[in-house]
């Protein structure tokens, strides 16, 4: 019998893997076609072009599934040069290992393939049959700056996440290297640097090299074993609009935790605590009526939970991923090793008056 999801795990990360290709060259590049969206958040050629890259892959090994990604093409279609420049990328991004490569297969045809590819993203997803959540970029902001940034791809079936993977570029490849943002505007060194974090449920995690060809070997990875708050470490937003961090700051210190909180932007914070680099990841809600995306949680809420974490809102209920495009039934994000999770979720209910 073939492990389950052993075929979605290996596309995805390929994929994944490919499309990373396209957004550190477009990283090391001065202009990185930065446009304003409706909501006046970024957007790069490199989260269109990675969008087109793992979307034709999708497409082509899985042509029944339906994809809910981040992106559309309208601004594109308004925006001969811009297409242009992102199609000039696409075509021209491939895994250097031809077998690897062949797996992924299709690939985009045309500009207008383009513009079509990245418009089979727009499903509204739900509780019913296998969703694809993708992520271009997650964490625009950290990747203009120069900070951390994910792709992000996962497989709800029925609405539960099955397949969760997290493609890292500028985080350290060493699982023990300690939770840092060390990387700054300036970096253009790879060296060391470059995970591709997997999950598939009830399959534990993965983290394993970004490559440029075909995929690198494997390790497991667990979360670390909290002993004392005291020393334990916490992850944020870098952005103080995504998260409220003066409330982190409060139940932090009710917690006893000792050492200011690691802002980094991206789901590189799920990856982070997964593999014991850091221990408990906080995002509370500063508006009430922002609702979370699912593409922003799924591939990291797996690849904790499968790490040995426990990942819930501020009202401690499990993500709700079958709602829709957003987490609209959910309030937020505590992930933590599932030891201590009931204990940090008390006091963040306590601090924000849930209780
Ligand atoms: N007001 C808000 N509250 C919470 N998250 C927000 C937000 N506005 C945007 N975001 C999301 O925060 C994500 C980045 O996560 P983080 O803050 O952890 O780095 C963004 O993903 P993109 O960068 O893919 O657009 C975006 O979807
Ligand atoms: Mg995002
Ligand atoms: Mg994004
Ligand atoms: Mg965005």
């Amino acid at each position: 019998m073939t492990t389950p999801y052993a075929r979605e795990l290996e596309i995805a990360q390929l994929a994944v893997q490919r499309a990373a290709l396209l957004t550190k060259r477009v990283f090391h590049e001065k202009a990185k076609g930065t446009v304003s969206k409706d909501d006046a958040s970024p957007v790069t050629v490199g989260d269109f072009g990675a969008q087109a890259l793992i979307i034709a892959a999708l497409r082509h090994n899985f042509p029944g599934d339906a994809i809910v990604a981040e992106e559309e093409a309208a601004q594109l279609r308004a925006d001969a040069g811009l297409r242009e420049l992102i199609w000039g990328l696409v075509k021209g991004t491939r895994l250097e290992d031809e077998e690897a490569e062949g797996l992924l297969g299709g690939g985009v045809r045309d500009v207008e393939d383009l513009l079509e590819v990245v418009d089979l993203g727009r499903s509204e997803g739900g509780r019913v049959g296998r969703v694809w959540t993708l992520d271009p970029i997650d964490g625009t902001k950290g990747f203009l700056r120069g900070g951390q940034y994910a792709l992000a791809l996962a497989l709800l079936e029925d609405g539960d996440v099955k397949v969760g993977v997290l493609g890292c570029p500028n985080l350290p490849v060493d699982d023990a290297a300690p939770l840092t943002v060390d990387i700054g505007a300036n970096q253009s060194d790879d060296e060391g640097r470059g995970v591709i974090f997997s999950a598939v449920i009830g399959q534990g995690a993965t983290s394993r090299p970004l490559s440029t060809g075909g995929l690198t070997e494997g390790k497991n990875i667990k979360m670390k074993e909290v002993t004392e708050m005291a020393s334990a470490s916490f992850c944020e937003s870098v952005e103080a609009g995504h998260s409220n961090q003066s409330e982190s700051a409060q139940i932090a210190q009710k917690l006893g935790i000792t050492k200011p909180s690691v802002r980094m932007d991206s789901q590189a914070k799920y990856g982070s605590i997964a593999r014991g680099a850091g221990d408990i990841y906080l995002r509370l809600p500063t508006s009430k009526t922002y609702q979370e995306k699912i593409w922003d949680h799924a591939g990291g809420d797996l690849i904790v939970r499968e790490a040995g974490g426990q990942v819930t809102d501020t009202k401690g209920r499990r993500l709700d991923f079958g709602v829709g495009r957003t987490l609209a039934s959910n309030s937020g994000v505590i992930a933590a090793p599932a030891a201590v999770h009931g204990q940090v979720l008390d006091v963040v209910q306590e601090v924000l008056g849930l209780k």
